[in-house]
């Protein structure tokens, strides 16, 4: 996350850690959210055919054992099935990951609220981005979790031509600016959005940012919008 802060300790206890295995040690490579007591949503190009992967809940602060931390195995891996490495601007950027078993639901583990189907967050929705991504392009990776409020901009402002153009899909969420955004890291976590009954509910999964740089003007951080993908959840979710 660049220009973010450090998020309250566990004030998004369904933020999670995607490890994976290189040699014998593990090590973050993706955010995701706990959607269910054993399942996690993050990114389709999070994940790599062949790798290991494992799941740390509770996490705050990376440098420390704060005992709170929950480290579970990976049993299933689905992803999108429309989801192409090659054809990112097409969206499907989402994979489901199956854990070996549920957590235990504390104050700094829980589920995320998810919306409706086909809900669109409006225009200007106070929405944050939390992740352990760069702190900024090509910068380093912070220890305890960022957040950064993101106002969601509209699909019309979003696809502009000199925005993110035919890049930016409707079942995408465009979010943050020139000076706050998503970065490496940070991707396959959540977005979290403020509803109208005062919960706060993932709206969005981060996707891709600029290639160029992180928090590049006019190229807002781009989400997966998990309201676009009820059905697909739901049916593998079982
Ligand atoms: C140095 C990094 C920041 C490069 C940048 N990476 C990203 O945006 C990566 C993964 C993107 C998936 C495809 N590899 N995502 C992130 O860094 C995230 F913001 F989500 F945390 C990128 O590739 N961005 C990108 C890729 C393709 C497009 C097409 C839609 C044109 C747009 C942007």
């Amino acid at each position: 996350v660049v220009n973010g802060e450090d998020a309250r300790p566990h004030s998004w206890p369904w933020q999670i850690s995607l490890q994976v295995k290189h040699g014998s040690r593990f090590h973050h490579t993706c955010g995701g959210t706990l959607i269910g007591p054993r399942w996690v949503l993050t990114a389709g190009h999070c994940i790599w055919p062949g790798d290991v992967y494992r799941v740390v809940l509770g996490e705050h602060d990376m440098s420390q054992e704060e005992g709170t931390e929950q480290i579970r195995d990976v049993l299933r891996i689905i992803v999108h099935p429309n989801w192409d490495i090659d054809f990112v601007a097409a969206g499907n950027d989402l994979a489901l990951l199956k854990l070996d078993k549920s957590p235990i639901m504390s104050d700094s583990v829980g589920v995320a609220c998810l919306p409706e189907a086909g809900e669109i967050p409006t225009h200007g929705t106070p929405c944050y981005i939390s992740g352990w991504g760069n702190l900024y392009t090509h910068g380093p990776m912070p220890d305890k979790l960022q957040q950064a409020l993101l106002p969601v901009v509209e699909h019309s402002v979003c696809s502009r031509s000199d925005w993110w153009g035919i890049n930016v899909k409707s079942t995408m969420i465009c979010a943050g600016g020139d000076v706050v955004s998503g970065c490496n890291g940070d991707s396959g976590g959540p977005l979290n959005c403020l509803g109208q009954d005062g919960r706060w509910y993932v709206q969005g999964v981060t996707s891709f940012v600029s290639s160029r740089v992180c928090n590049e003007v006019k190229k807002p951080t781009v989400f997966t919008r998990i309201s676009a993908f009820t059905e697909w959840y739901y049916n593998n979710y079982y």
